[in-house]
């Protein structure tokens, strides 16, 4: 593949419009729609359509929580107490603490009540129960309750459910289970945000029930921005870029470099390596749509890296230092040839559920802060009340509201 400069990036490069279609959109509403309005039996029904289940029940038995647990194998029952483990630890060193300045006090406090999606449709991912879940447990939420399209009596989110002590779980996934979240129905009740990652359907219907309830953001297909050198080993490199296209065949990776002989070098592995993979159907595609090689001045490729503000940074380079500083728009930077993205997928510490498709320029990643609410609250001291009550009285006689300037003045001293 023949790389590009910035320049040619940005003439032709344009934010992933195809995740979403109008179809999709009029669909979505129309789900959201039949929920409000027929509850638990809308839910069965899509169910059924979508997912091809006719379910008994939305809830899950705590006994299949519980069974599906027991019956993990112990490596696998280690490693997410690993996972577990150094997520809860982050969370709690990151977690926001009130702030208290005499006449001011600024306080935060969980949400009560937290939908959380778990997506199961054509995958299991045990590792986005423990980065979503965890950090609502970290900030206190009362209440947590868990949707996911997973069918099994027995399975792995299941187990990761049970490990977390998570006892409200709904096997409904899709457009449903957020409309179920946002607006309640007979089993599942109305939550007051919703967070977690999904496929298009679910990524529309957040949207479209943002207002009603709070939404962490909107994920579309994943991304990795790679600044790599002539330090940087190749096979490395490689498997990055393939760790991030065998996710989904929309997924983008950014291959940026001062050098062209070593993107070059990195190229020509790929095509050695990739007829291996056993996801090379997916890989294949995402390289060939959504795989820019990009060579450019060390100035032009941080501008350009602010400017994708990428999921996944990952920066393998001799000056890592200067270019993370440098670097002010991201989902997560991974720094240095070892810390790879990969073991931020599961056990690194910071939340994998991360803003996509140059949202983080203006979001961030999940963390256990978008699980509280905070308020201010204001007790002014007399010798204060009196020195500033005269300007508040005539900026409210300037609005002509007279009864704000009545409220002021009859508690001021003459
Ligand atoms: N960003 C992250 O941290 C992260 C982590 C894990 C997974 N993911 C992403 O989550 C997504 C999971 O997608 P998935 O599809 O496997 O599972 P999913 O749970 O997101 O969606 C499955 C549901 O989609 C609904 N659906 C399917 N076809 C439909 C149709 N034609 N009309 C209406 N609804 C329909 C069904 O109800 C089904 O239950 C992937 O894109 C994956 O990359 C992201
Ligand atoms: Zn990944």
């Amino acid at each position: 593949m023949k790389s590009i400069n910035v320049k040619e990036f940005i003439d032709t490069f344009s934010s992933d419009e195809s995740y979403t279609s109008a179809e999709q959109l009029k669909n979505v509403m129309d789900i959201l729609n039949d929920v409000r309005q027929n509850k638990d039996q809308a839910l069965l029904d899509y169910t059924s359509r979508f997912d091809g289940q006719e379910l008994d029940e939305i809830k899950v038995p705590l006994s299949y929580l519980k069974e599906s647990y027991e019956q993990l194998d112990e490596d696998i029952k280690k490693a997410l107490v690993t996972a577990k483990e150094r997520i809860e630890a982050y969370e709690k060193s990151i977690k926001y603490e009130d702030r208290n300045l005499g006449e001011f006090t600024y306080v935060y406090r969980p949400l009560e009540r937290v939908g959380i999606y778990v997506p199961g449709g054509t995958a299991l991912y045990p590792s986005s129960v423990l980065m979503t879940v965890i950090p609502a447990q970290v900030a206190g939420v009362k209440e947590i309750h868990v949707t996911t399209p997973t069918f099994e009596r027995n399975n792995i989110t299941f187990a990761t459910l049970y490990l977390l002590g998570v006892e409200n779980v709904y096997t409904v996934g899709g457009a449903q289970a957020v409309a179920a979240l946002a607006y309640g129905t007979e089993t599942i009740p109305k939550v007051d945000k919703i967070a977690g990652p999904g496929n298009a359907y679910v990524a529309i219907a957040k949207r479209l029930v943002y207002g009603d309830v709070g939404i962490d953001s909107i994920a579309g297909p994943s991304e990795i921005l790679l600044y790599v050198d002539e330090s940087s080993d190749v096979d490395a490199v490689v498997y990055d870029v393939f760790a991030q296209a065998e996710h989904d065949p929309n997924a983008r990776t950014f291959l940026l470099s001062e050098s062209e002989a070593f993107i070059q070098k990195v190229e020509q592995r790929m095509e050695e390596l990739i007829e291996d993979q056993p996801r090379k159907e997916i890989i294949k595609h995402s390289v060939a749509n959504n795989h820019y090689p990009i060579v450019d001045t060390r100035e032009n490729l941080i501008k350009v890296s602010n400017y994708i503000a990428a999921e996944h940074v990952s920066v393998q380079h001799e000056e890592e230092d200067a270019i993370v500083d440098a670097i002010d728009y991201a989902g997560a930077i991974f720094k240095g040839k070892t810390t790879c993205e990969a073991i931020g997928d599961y056990v690194a510490g910071p939340s994998h559920v991360l803003p996509t498709d140059r949202t983080a320029r203006f979001s961030h990643g999940l963390n256990v802060n978008d699980f509280m609410t905070s308020h201010s609250i204001i007790s002014l001291t007399n010798e204060t009340y009196q020195s500033i009550v005269g300007d508040a009285a005539i900026i409210a006689d300037r609005e002509g509201l007279f009864a704000h300037k009545a409220s002021l003045l009859v508690r001021k001293e003459d």
